[in-house]
């Protein structure tokens, strides 16, 4: 199989992505669903294992990087919510299945499969934010770092509870935790296993919003929250696809790369919108920036 573009792993590091998918789908359980909106160019991924607090099984860690995968090639797409069922973010690995892989061989091809899917996830073209209502602990901390955004709502706790668990992050978290709050924050949030409340959050830059609480809305609270969330997007995703995929890919670059190479990869990405469609309508409308 040919490494992926925007993978960060490949067989020289002894990545056998078949190998270790086929080892997680012996621990099945929940599944990872995505809806696209073809109109809105939105879509949401979410985590489905409400009986777990959405912990990922195996299987759920294989159909996640499916979804990254379809999610790759959407063309028309534009921005990207992930959350959770049933009003809970999600628990990180399911300590089932981690207890199977717990020997060390097993341990690093997972570590190496999550890294890969999230920093693919990461990585696309999308503009994306993590919808965090209730907890996300452990590796789901870590998913909500995989989004370029994170919105939370009163009752929602982001915690890095690994070092409880005797481990640091193995799903990139650690690594993209420092580049959003900062290597002070980071150290105080893994080395502490703080509770993140959404005051905490938005405090220490984890946390880009909170969203209201909507009174009395019984069973369509989460409803709510995720109009908010998609609301809340939308600010980022008016306009062409091709724009706004060419404005993350540009801010990819220069979030990933040293100067020089990113300032030639901006120039790449601007060699697709210059002269494009939504640039000659501009241009002949005289737009006005008032
Ligand atoms: C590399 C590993 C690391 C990573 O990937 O980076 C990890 O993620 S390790 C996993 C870290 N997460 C945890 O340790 C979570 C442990 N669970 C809890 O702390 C609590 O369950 C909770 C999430 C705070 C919820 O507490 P509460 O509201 O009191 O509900 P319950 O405890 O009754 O949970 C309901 C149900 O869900 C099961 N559950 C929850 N999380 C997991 C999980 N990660 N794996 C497997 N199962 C999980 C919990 O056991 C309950 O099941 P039953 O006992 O069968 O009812």
């Amino acid at each position: 199989m040919l490494p992926r573009q925007n993978s960060v792993y490949s067989a020289s590091h002894g990545f056998q992505p078949e190998e270790i998918k086929e080892k997680l789908s012996a621990f099945p359980g929940g599944s990872v669903d995505l809806l696209k909106q073809e109109e809105s160019g939105l879509a949401v991924l979410t985590i489905n294992n409400p009986s777990r607090m959405n912990a990922f099984s195996g299987s759920m860690m294989v159909e996640l990087e499916e979804r990254v995968a379809q999610l790759e090639t959407w063309t028309q797409g534009k921005g990207l919510i992930v959350r959770g069922a049933s009003g809970t973010f999600c628990s990180g690995s399911d300590l089932n299945a981690v207890r199977a892989i717990s020997n060390p061989q097993d341990g690093m091809k997972m570590c190496m499969f999550m890294q890969d899917a999230l920093t693919r996830l990461l990585r696309l073209p999308l503009v994306s934010v993590a919808l965090v209502e209730g907890r996300a602990l452990g590796g789901g901390a870590e998913l909500t770092t995989a989004c370029d955004f994170r919105l939370v709502t009163r009752d929602s706790v982001i915690q890095f509870v690994h070092k409880h668990m005797g481990l640091v992050p193995g799903w990139g978290g650690a690594a993209r935790l420092v580049h959003i709050v900062g290597g002070r924050h980071a150290l105080r949030l893994l080395g502490g296993a703080l509770k993140v409340d959404p005051e905490l959050g938005l405090q220490m830059g984890l946390a880009d919003g909170l969203l209201e609480e909507v009174p009395d809305a019984g069973g369509a609270e989460r409803d709510a929250a995720l109009r908010q969330a998609e609301d809340w997007l939308s600010s980022y995703t008016k306009g062409p696809a091709q724009v706004v995929q060419a404005t993350k890919r540009a801010v990819v670059s220069g979030r990933e790369l040293p100067l020089t190479e990113a300032l030639r990869a901006e120039k790449e990405v601007f060699g697709t919108v210059w002269g494009g469609p939504a640039n000659l309508r501009a241009l002949a409308s005289k737009t006005k920036h008032k």
